[in-house]
């Protein structure tokens, strides 16, 4: 039997726990602000800024929406980050990627303040992450998101054999560096890797953030495994699904997480958590 790792039940607590400081700031006057960049018309990411806004204005943080038209240049897009990093309502920038092929995403990301970089992509911060720094700075939210997730679990990670699939700067690396952090001892794959089953059915945990439909089903896995999927994928007929394949009575996963249902929600609450430190942070310094 598969159990289910509820991603949407720990992102409703977490939700919770984001309000109750809210509430506490607004006791000083101080509201929490987050502000949206979205570039072009791509559904899905017009659909992922809604969901972000839409909870923000939900929780009690002050939500802004940037929409840009395709043909926006680079200076003009750098220059709308840079009144953001210098409103003093605003604690967080998100620039939702990807970005039209003529701009440069590192020029953007490099634009924003570290200290309003609420993705966690600046590599300021991706730096601070991969040296372990004892201060505080933000972490990419799906990453964090599901290291939250993992916590609430109680798995285990002391010495764990972790696999990783995928390397991106917004999901594969960070989370690389948390489960270090925490002494995991971490592979991490790519479309290079070889055999991969190899790898992946000695592992106590595999987190799968590759962005193709059936990329993994229970003969991958270890009798008992965690499974963390991140895929985001539409299958043949459209519907939402995540990189794994499985059913109720696959024999070796023990417990993985639903797409949707699972890292979706926990990325969002985790987004909503890291606006409010960030200012709660700007307030102590
Ligand atoms: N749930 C959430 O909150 C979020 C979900 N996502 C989803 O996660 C998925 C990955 O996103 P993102 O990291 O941005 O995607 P990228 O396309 O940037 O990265 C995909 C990674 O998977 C690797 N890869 C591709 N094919 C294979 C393969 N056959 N075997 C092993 N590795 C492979 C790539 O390797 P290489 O580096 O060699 O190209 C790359 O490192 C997508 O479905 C996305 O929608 C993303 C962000 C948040
Ligand atoms: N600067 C930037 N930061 C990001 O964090 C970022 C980004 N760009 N670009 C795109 C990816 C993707 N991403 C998701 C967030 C939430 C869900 C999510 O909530 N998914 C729901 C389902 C959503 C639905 O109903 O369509 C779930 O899995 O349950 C999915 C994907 C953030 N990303």
């Amino acid at each position: 039997m598969v159990e289910i790792i509820d991603g949407k039940k720990e992102a409703k607590h977490l939700n919770e726990i984001t309000k109750q400081h809210i509430e506490k700031l607004a006791k000083s006057g101080i509201v929490p602000g987050i502000a949206v960049i979205i570039v072009g018309h791509d559904q899905a990411s017009e659909r992922y800024v809604r969901m972000k806004d839409k909870k923000a204005r939900s929780l009690g943080i002050y939500s802004i929406m940037k929409h840009f038209e395709n043909d926006i240049s680079e200076t003009d897009l750098i220059k709308s980050i840079n009144e953001l990093n210098h409103d003093p309502k605003i604690n967080g920038i998100l620039v939702q990627l990807p970005l039209p092929s003529h701009i440069n995403e590192q020029n953007i990301i490099q634009s924003i303040d570290p200290k309003k970089d609420v993705d966690g992509f600046h590599p300021l911060n991706i730096g601070k992450l991969f040296l372990n720094l004892n201060e505080q700075f933000p972490v990419a939210c799906t990453p964090k998101g599901i290291m939250t997730l993992l916590a609430a679990y109680q798995v285990n990670l002391n010495g764990a054999n972790v696999v990783v699939i995928g390397r991106s700067p917004i999901v594969g690396k960070p989370l690389l560096a948390l489960l270090l952090n925490a002494n995991a001892s971490v592979t991490c794959l790519h479309s290079h890797s070889e055999n991969i089953t190899l790898h992946t059915k000695k592992a106590d945990l595999v987190i799968s953030a590759v962005g193709n439909a059936n990329t993994l089903n229970d003969n991958h896995f270890k009798p008992g495994a965690y499974v963390i999927d991140a895929g985001q994928n539409l299958d043949i007929n459209g519907k939402l699904v995540g990189d794994v394949s499985y059913d109720q009575n696959s024999k070796n996963i023990g417990f993985i997480t639903p797409v949707p249902g699972g890292v979706g929600p926990m990325t969002i609450a985790t987004l909503m958590q890291q606006t409010v430190e960030m200012c709660e942070w700007s307030h102590v310094e």
